[in-house]
């Protein structure tokens, strides 16, 4: 005799995706293929309707088929039963973004960042502008971070990140929902260490597209990438992040990956920058998001408020806001006091 067979199958996951560019649109595609019921919401018809219909992005993920998802420019259809919402705007419309939405989120809703930023004015990182709009406990707050450059994910390439949430149950579910083949997440519970990873490795990747612009090899690179965890790192610690969480996936990994890809917005902008553009130019030409440029000016304001030296971040900012010549960018930092490696 047959098993009884269950009364029903259990429910895919409903999931809302807030932001259709690059990033938003790619890791929809992650949760669709994990066998989630996605849809993603964007403020652009032509885009929406074509995810929806045809299941295409061609404004941010040209030639890439996705899997069978739902497109919305209605934010209360995309919001409407999803146990998970994950935000990927750029980080300074983050708060306008979801306050205008506050009262669609699900009471149960988990809300997960993908922005790689930190809010202008009050220097808070993207979790913590979420749960004050939304009012969460750290229960219901995830971000996601790691060595993650969109187009390659869109490609189905091997990629590993960081899901990381104060609750291990939650960062636990969210892993659960954009498991698949070819993404693989590990958790953590290092919020703070996670998303400051994120945020400042786009700064240090100006740094290095600078370099490269300007016509410096590997040896500057490896420098750039070495000295710029040790930023990272004292920045981290200061705000009470965990030790191993720098050299893991969203630490050395998005760096590594971020400072050397000619994928990465903020490394291309950089390089633009290092050939002779100015900012605005560089900015024109590279096109889409590079959260660093903005995000600097925060990051350092938070080094200085916890008394932590950041010195290629603050030539970074120098050399953004006019200050300093690129040209004089090397010579600077070289110039500084002798110290140890290993001094902190
Ligand atoms: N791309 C990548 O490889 C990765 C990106 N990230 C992070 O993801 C976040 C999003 O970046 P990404 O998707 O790449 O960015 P893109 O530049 O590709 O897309 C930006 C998206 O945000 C929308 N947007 C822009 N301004 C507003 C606004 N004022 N209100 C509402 N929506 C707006 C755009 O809509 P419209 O088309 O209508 O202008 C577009 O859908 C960033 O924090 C980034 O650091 C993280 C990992 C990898
Ligand atoms: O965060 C990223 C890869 O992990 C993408 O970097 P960019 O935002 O510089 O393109």
């Amino acid at each position: 005799m047959s098993a009884t067979p269950p009364v029903s199958l259990p429910e895919p996951t409903k999931v809302a995706v807030l932001g259709a560019g690059s990033m938003g649109t790619t890791f929809a595609m992650v949760l669709a293929d994990a066998g989630c019921d996605v849809t993603l919401w964007g403020r652009d018809a032509v885009v929406l309707d074509a995810v929806d219909q045809t299941h295409r992005n061609e404004k941010y993920l040209p030639g890439v088929q996705l899997p069978a998802m739902h497109g919305t420019t209605d934010p209360a259809v995309a919001l409407k039963g999803a146990s998970i919402v994950v935000v990927s705007v750029p980080s300074q419309v983050a708060r306008a973004t979801l306050s205008s939405m506050k009262d669609l989120v699900e009471p149960d809703a988990v809300v997960v960042s993908l922005m790689k930023g930190v809010e202008l004015g009050t220097d808070r990182r993207m979790s913590q502008v979420m749960a004050e709009v939304l009012d969460l406990p750290d229960e219901r707050v995830a971000v996601v971070s790691g060595p993650n450059l969109a187009p390659e994910i869109a490609e189905r390439q091997p990629t590993a990140t960081v899901v990381a949430s104060r609750s291990e149950a939650t960062a636990q579910l969210v892993a659960d929902a954009c498991s698949t083949g070819y993404f693989r997440p590990y958790t953590n519970t290092d919020v703070v260490g996670v998303e400051l990873c994120g945020a400042v490795k786009n700064i240090i990747a100006l740094a290095a597209g600078m370099a490269q612009g300007q016509g410096f090899g590997w040896n500057t690179l490896a420098t750039l990438i070495t000295r710029g965890l040790v930023e990272i790192t004292r920045l981290g610690l200061a705000l009470g992040a965990e030790p191993a969480t720098f050299s893991g996936l969203a630490g050395m990994g998005d760096l590594t990956a971020t400072c050397a890809s000619p994928l990465s917005r903020n490394h291309r902008l950089g390089k633009h920058i290092g050939e002779g553009l100015t900012l605005a130019e560089a900015i024109k030409v590279t096109g889409g998001t590079a959260e660093g440029v903005k995000s600097s000016e925060s990051v350092l304001e938070l080094a200085r408020a916890h008394d932590v030296e950041m010195p290629i971040t603050a030539g970074v900012v120098e050399v953004l806001a006019g200050k300093l010549p690129l040209a004089d960018l090397a010579a600077t930092l070289l110039a500084r006091p002798k110290k140890s490696e290993v001094a902190g």
